[in-house]
């Protein structure tokens, strides 16, 4: 669908943001980009909707290289970025005039979208707060019907029933040919929704994991034994927090903050 082939990019020449990285989105999925800050998260996916351009390596969507600036590549890769900067214009105009750039828009779905997030289609963006503004945009960008859609901090902004509503239309938008990619810091706001596990870390992937894998390969634990092998450890108010290598059968259930925070304090040890 969408490949990241051995990109990097830096905005100075004296300085690699992005090291290096290569990735193959695939439809029906749900990707977390999750990174520190300053990682290049925002970077990344500015490279994924061809609005940066890498500097070494390419990327392609359904065979299209960023680099031809095609209107097929940007039919097609949506980018819901910071909504501060929303044109002076009333929310329905919004949605027809910009919604033409897009040959999947759908006005129908707009408003319904809109009225999910109680936003009233006659109100001016710019008597909207921070919040309203977010959900216009996410209205849109649910309507645009991409086959790529690139969310860089989606949850900013909402109030927490608006982060529920917008957990429940993004999964409800998803259909097998759709990728979704969600940059976030705030992992409790998404985890529900991921399938696979993106984690950026000094301008490189450490993790490009499914969901199932990493509850396949990891465990957590509170009780350790020998032969363990220890990824991470915490000291929580109620006890020693682990993430261990699984070595049975069970799977289950990963606390992906706590997974996160392995992957990026990652020291192994093995339990004698
Ligand atoms: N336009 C720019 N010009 C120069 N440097 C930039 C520019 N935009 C970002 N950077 C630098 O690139 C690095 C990565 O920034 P980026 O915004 O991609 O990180 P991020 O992981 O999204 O961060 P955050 O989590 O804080 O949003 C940072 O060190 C930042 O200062």
């Amino acid at each position: 669908m969408l490949t990241v082939n051995s990109v990097s990019y830096g905005y100075t020449k004296k300085r690699k943001i992005i090291k290096n990285i290569s990735l193959n989105l695939q439809p029906g999925t749900i990707y977390g980009l999750l990174g520190l800050n300053g990682e290049g998260k925002t970077t990344l996916i500015k490279l994924m909707e061809g609005l940066l351009l890498p500097k070494e390596g390419d990327i392609k969507f359904r065979g299209i290289n960023s680099k031809e600036r095609s209107g097929k590549y940007f039919d097609q890769v949506f980018y819901l970025g910071d909504t501060t900067n929303l044109p002076y214009l009333y929310v329905h105009d919004f949605g027809r005039m910009y919604g033409n750039f897009y040959s999947n828009f759908n006005y129908t779905e707009f408003e319904n979208y809109l009225q999910e997030f109680q936003i009233d289609p006659n109100s001016h963006l710019s008597s909207l707060s921070l919040g309203q503004g977010k959900k216009v945009h996410l209205a849109f960008g649910l309507a645009c019907n991409t086959a790529v859609l690139l969310m860089d901090e989606p949850t900013n902004g909402l109030d927490i029933p608006s982060k529920t509503i917008f957990r429940r239309l993004l999964a409800n938008s998803l259909t097998p040919e759709k990728t979704v990619v969600i940059a976030s810091h705030q992992i409790r706001d998404i985890d529900q929704l991921l399938d696979h596990l993106l984690i950026l870390h000094h301008g490189e992937l450490i993790l490009d994991k499914s969901l199932s894998d990493i509850n396949d390969q990891y465990a957590i634990t509170s009780e350790i034994t020998p032969g363990d092998e220890i990824i991470f450890q915490t000291e929580e108010v109620i006890g020693n927090k682990y993430l261990i290598v699984n070595r049975t059968e069970a799977t289950s259930n990963m606390d992906i903050e706590f997974l996160f925070n392995a992957f990026i304090n990652t020291s192994k040890t093995t339990v004698k």
